[in-house]
């Protein structure tokens, strides 16, 4: 099956510095979409990827923070559509980071160090890169490829899902399945295949009293004060076994069928890999179904933080005249987001079906590569844009991570593993071989 692999998967090796080198320079980009100061570099990144896909024979289209693109257009080959971003969360080497963010850092054991190198930079230039392996090896891409990669999907894809929906039946039109590569491995050993997400919804709460903010000794014990209402109110949320206490909240839950509940126990994930993710062992619970289940299938509330409060170093002794809240609930399902709030971004949950041709051909390229069945996951955390791209194309959504569980993204020192990197091109490249050959059933 599949027989031209093994000159893809040599070529790979072959070009392995030289696809470090283009992470080196993407990274170098610092594309933090949440910063509008750094707006200029999310467009820098943008071109950076357009430059790069055109040197390889793409046709590229631009559009306001969005880089489209189409590579091969052979009616007898199938269309595989693949999404990822290149906008990064924050990062300062004031937050802790033990090297500069900016500057990818490969250590003696491989670890690549820098914002965006897992999340999500390194799976989108997986994808550059598996078109540049078959060019230089002389292999034939096996599909046509079509690339939706996104700018702001760190600050709440604002607009995205209207652009999909006007481009399903243009653009996007012949696309036979979806490919998001843009989350992570259970654990650092076992790779895995992804057809559950939880949703996201993000709430502030804003709280205001004077004028103006106040000196506590002349005022302090005289006026309300809007943080200490603020603390309270978000205290109130959730107790310390992660319990959320918004009343009416949990009877929106799926309850568990013992079909689901007998799924937990063969997950390769251990409670060492939590504490080695977490940096500790704080967990909430002692043992892995409980835990898969509070990432998976529960949902979770988490208080993200205070805009206007005092956060420097030192003691200012002074009263907030108007503090903003900031915490976000991991919906699952069958919670509908009108029933859950009156909050300011929303994505929904998504759970699929992993028993189509796309999951078939993409396990038989992880077998291919890594020697290993992949476990079938959901994921804790969230990517709006995947219900979109099932709703408007109608096809199958697979999501085919590349890092692992210790990659940090969203915290300091996030990294990809040289490892992971190189092995996870070979991936992509062998799923597209797999997703040619596989018969087609709906
Ligand atoms: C899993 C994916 N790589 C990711 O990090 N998604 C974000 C999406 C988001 C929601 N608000 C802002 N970004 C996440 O799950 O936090
Ligand atoms: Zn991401
Ligand atoms: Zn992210």
């Amino acid at each position: 099956m599949a027989p031209q692999l093994d000159g893809y998967f040599k070529q790979v090796d072959t070009l392995s510095d030289h696809f470090i080198e283009r992470l080196r320079k993407a990274v170098a980009i610092p594309s933090i979409s949440a910063d509008e100061e750094r707006r200029p570099d999310v467009v820098r990144m943008g071109q950076f990827l357009a430059d790069e896909l055109t040197a390889l024979g793409a046709e590229v289209q631009q559009r306001p923070l969005v880089v489209i693109a189409r590579y091969g257009n052979d009616k007898k080959k199938r269309t595989i559509l693949v999404y990822g971003h290149y906008d990064v969360q924050p990062a300062g080497k004031e937050d802790g980071w033990a090297t500069e963010p900016f500057e990818l850092t490969v250590d003696s054991k491989g670890r690549m160090y820098g914002r965006g190198s897992t999340d999500d930079k390194g799976p989108v230039l997986g994808w550059l890169n598996a078109i540049e392996a078959h060019q230089k090896a002389g292999v034939e891409f096996p599909v046509n490829l079509l690339m939706c990669f996104e700018g702001m999907e760190e600050y709440g894809s604002e607009g995205l899902d209207d652009f999909i929906n006007a481009e399903a039946k243009k653009f996007f039109a012949d696309a036979d399945a979806v490919c998001i590569s843009d989350n992570y491995w259970l654990g650092t050993e076992k790779p895995c295949l992804t057809y559950g997400l939880r949703g996201c919804s993000y709430y502030s709460v804003e709280i205001s009293g004077p004028g103006q903010d106040l000196h506590s000794g002349v005022f302090g014990g005289t006026a309300q004060e809007p943080m200490t209402d603020l603390m309270r109110v978000l205290a109130s949320l959730v107790d310390t076994h992660g319990n959320i206490q918004i009343p009416g909240l949990a009877e929106l839950v799926a309850p568990l069928t013992d079909d689901e509940k007998a799924l937990y126990g063969d997950i390769a994930f251990t409670m060492d890999n939590l504490y080695e993710s977490l940096g500790s062992t704080t967990s909430i619970y002692p043992d892995k179904e409980k835990t898969l289940m509070a990432r998976w299938r529960y949902p979770s509330l988490s208080v993200h933080g205070v805009e206007g409060a005092f956060s420097q170093p030192g003691a200012k002794t002074v009263i907030p005249a108007k503090v903003i809240g900031k915490f976000s609930i991991r919906t699952v399902p069958n919670m509908e987001p009108e029933d859950v709030d009156k909050l300011v971004y929303n994505g929904k949950w998504w759970v699929a079906s992993p028993k189509h041709w796309n999951f078939t051909a993409a396990a038989k390229a992880t077998e291919r590569v890594w020697g290993v069945k992949p476990d079938l996951t959901r994921e804790g955390g969230s990517i709006p844009v995947t219900l979109t791209f099932e709703q408007a194309t109608g096809k199958n959504v697979l999501l085919l991570p590349m890092g692992s569980s210790t990659d940090a993204a969203h915290s300091i020192n996030e990294k990809l593993d040289k490892k992971n990197y190189i092995e996870g091109i070979k991936l992509l490249g062998a799923y597209l071989h797999y997703v040619a050959e596989e018969p087609m059933t709906s």
